[in-house]
């Protein structure tokens, strides 16, 4: 089912006397149960398709809908609470709380999002979600003494803990080394299925595209190719 449609999404930059149109009418339909992968050069719009798509900017022209309704048109409250509600991000590098444990990661996101539960129901999903990441063992840990590879699991259980509809995730891999990353792509992979959500990504590294059941490249603001796993 598409849940998220970009419609002849267009951008454009002012730097200093000069416009820039950075995306040049974009469409893309994302379904429910589906990791898209954005890839291509740098400098060719993927990080900003990525954030006018998660409602941190705003477009020049064309529509974001998100189940059927318009967020383009939308004001700042309405789409933050869309983002607080349905929406999860995930980053190069996990940008952990450092003096927060694994666990009072996922309790802070449950204090800030939409996402309303009881004191003991919280408890028990986050440690439903920590299960999920194979974090369980380590909620007491604080972000020093994990790896690379830990923290960006703690990183995708914070970011699915308020249960989102879509995981944003920009170069999720790009600060691991090439096992860590598959480890980490699998899981997103695994929990994109599980959970049912939509995963749009962004990322240079060629090996995770066999990970994508979409694989969209973009060059200087248009798509050039779109292809269709075969996985
Ligand atoms: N806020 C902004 N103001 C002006 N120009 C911008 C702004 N944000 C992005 N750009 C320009 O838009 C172009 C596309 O940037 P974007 O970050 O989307 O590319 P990208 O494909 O994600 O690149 P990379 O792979 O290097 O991260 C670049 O030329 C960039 O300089």
């Amino acid at each position: 089912m598409s849940l998220f449609s970009i419609n002849q999404i267009r951008k454009t930059f002012t730097n200093g006397e000069v416009e820039e149109e950075i995306l040049k009418g974009i469409t893309l339909t994302l379904k429910e149960g589906e990791i898209i992968a954005l890839v291509g050069a740098s400098g060719s719009g993927k990080s900003t398709l990525l954030t006018i798509a998660a409602g941190l900017q705003s477009v020049t022209d064309g529509q974001i809908i998100f189940e059927g309704k318009n967020m383009s048109a939308m004001n700042q409250e309405e789409i933050r609470k869309i983002r607080a509600s349905q929406f999860g991000f995930v980053f190069q590098f996990s940008h952990l709380v450092p003096f927060l444990t694994v666990e009072e990661q996922l309790q802070l996101m449950l204090d800030v999002s939409e996402y309303q539960l009881k004191k003991d129901e919280q408890k028990k999903e986050v440690n439903r979600m920590l299960e999920l990441v194979g974090m369980n063992h380590r909620k007491n840990a604080y972000p020093s003494s994990l790896s690379g590879g830990e923290k960006q699991r703690v990183a995708i259980a914070r970011a699915l803990i308020h249960q989102p509809k879509v995981l944003f995730a920009d170069e999720p891999t790009a600060s691991l080394d090439s096992k860590r990353s598959k480890e980490v792509i699998l899981l997103i992979r695994q929990l994109t299925k599980d959970l049912n959500i939509t995963t749009l990504m962004v990322t240079h590294d060629k090996e995770m595209l066999a990970f994508a059941d979409t694989i969209v490249k973009m060059s200087d603001g248009v798509i050039v190719h779109k292809k269709e796993s075969i996985k």
